[in-house]
C-alpha cells in the first residue's frame, strides 16, 4: 500500500449535498510535519478557503481491526466536541479511499518536545505560564468529564502565538457520570500513573494530575523524574515513588513542594486543580505572563 508520502499531492474530499449534488473540496499536501503510531502529519492547504491546517493521515490499512476503528472514532468525537484556546482546534475530518484524514489547529512552533530539547531546561517563570494555560485546559477537560490519559510534551502544542495547545486525544476517555472508574491501561512510560499500572482499582482524573507532576519536573528539571533506559525499571520506579531532585539543578522550595504535592502516589491524595492553581509556586507575588516572547524558543526570557 503506497505510503500516504507517494500519493497525489492534491488531496479531495467528495461531499454528498442533502439533494444528492456531489461537490469536491481540494487540499493541497505540503510539507511533511511528523509521524505518530500509524498517522503520518502534513501541512494541509484548502484550496477554497486557503487555510492551513496540521492534517493527520491515517491508513485506512491500519484501520482492518475493529478496535483500532472504534479507537479513531472515539478519538474524533471527543476532540471535535471540545473548544477551548489551550487545546488544539479541531477543524473537519473526512475519508478517501485510502485514508482518514483528521484536520487539526496548526500549531506553528511545534512542541514543548522540541522546545525542551533546544533550551535544556525552563525558568520558573516560563514553566509558570505554560503550567496556568495546562491547568486552565485539564479543567475545561475535567469539567466535561474528559480524562486526556497521555498528557506529556509531545502533546503539548506551540501556537504561531506561543500558546501551549494540548493536542493528540488518542487515549483520552469520556467518564458516562462522576464516580466511573476506567481500566485499560493506557499512558506513555515516563508519565504514566501508578494506578493504571496497578490497575486495580481502576483510575479517573488523578492521571492527569499525576502526569501534570511529572510535566512540571520535566521542565524544570530537564528530564523526567521516573526515566530511565528501560522502561520496566521505570515503571518499578513509579510504582515506588522513587524519584529525586538533582543537586546540579537549583530549584526554589516552592517548586519542589509544588512537584512533591502532585506525585503521590495514592490517587485521593493527589491535589485538585483548584489546589494546584492556589499553592504557592503560581502566588509568589510576580506577574505570570498570558504568554512568552518567540524569543524563548532558543533562550531564557530576559531577567527584567
Ligand atoms: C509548522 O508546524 C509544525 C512543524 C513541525 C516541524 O517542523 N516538524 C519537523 C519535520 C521534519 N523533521 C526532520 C523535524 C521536525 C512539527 C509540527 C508542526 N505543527 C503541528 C503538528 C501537529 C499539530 C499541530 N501543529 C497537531 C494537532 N498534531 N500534530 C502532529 C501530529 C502527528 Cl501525527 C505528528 C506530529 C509530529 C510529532 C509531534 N508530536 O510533534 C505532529
Amino acid at each position: 500500500m503506497a505510503q500516504a508520502d507517494e500519493q497525489p499531492a492534491i488531496i479531495e474530499e467528495k461531499i454528498v449535498r442533502v439533494n444528492g449534488e456531489i461537490s469536491i473540496r481540494q487540499y493541497s499536501k505540503g510539507r511533511f510535519l511528523g509521524k505518530g503510531g500509524f498517522a503520518r502529519c502534513y501541512e494541509f492547504t484548502s484550496l477554497e478557503s486557503r487555510k492551513l491546517t496540521a492534517s493527520k493521515v491515517v491508513p485506512k490499512a491500519s484501520l482492518t481491526k475493529s478496535r483500532a476503528k472504534q479507537k479513531l472514532m472515539t478519538e474524533i468525537k471527543i476532540h471535535r466536541s471540545l473548544h477551548h484556546p489551550n487545546i488544539v482546534g479541531f477543524e473537519h475530518f473526512f475519508e478517501d479511499s485510502e485514508n482518514v484524514y483528521i484536520l487539526l489547529e496548526l500549531c506553528t512552533n511545534q512542541t514543548m518536545n522540541e522546545l525542551l530539547r533546544r533550551r535544556k531546561r525552563l525558568t520558573e517563570l516560563e514553566t509558570q505560564c505554560y503550567l496556568v494555560q495546562v491547568i486552565s485546559a485539564l479543567s475545561y477537560l475535567h469539567g466535561h468529564r474528559v480524562i486526556h490519559r497521555d498528557l506529556k510534551l509531545g502533546n503539548f502544542f506551540l501556537s504561531d502565538k506561543m500558546e501551549i495547545k494540548i493536542g493528540d486525544f488518542g487515549l483520552a476517555t469520556k467518564l458516562e457520570f462522576d464516580g466511573e472508574k476506567k481500566r485499560t491501561i493506557c499512558g506513555t512510560p515516563n508519565y504514566i500513573a501508578p494506578e493504571v499500572l496497578d490497575g486495580k482499582q481502576g483510575h479517573s482524573y488523578e492521571v492527569d494530575i499525576w502526569s501534570l507532576g511529572v510535566v512540571a519536573y520535566t521542565l524544570l528539571v530537564g528530564k523526567p523524574p521516573f526515566e530511565t533506559s528501560d522502561v520496566k525499571t521505570t515503571y518499578r520506579r513509579i510504582r515506588m515513588n522513587a524519584y529525586s531532585f538533582p543537586e546540579n539543578v537549583p530549584l526554589s522550595e516552592s517548586s519542589k513542594n509544588l512537584i512533591t504535592r502532585i506525585l503521590v502516589t495514592d490517587p485521593t491524595k493527589r491535589p485538585t486543580l483548584t489546589e494546584i492553581q492556589a499553592h504557592e509556586f503560581f502566588n509568589q507575588g510576580n506577574t505570570i505572563p498570558k504568554t512568552l516572547p518567540p524569543s524563548t524558543l532558543a533562550c531564557p526570557p530576559s531577567a527584567s
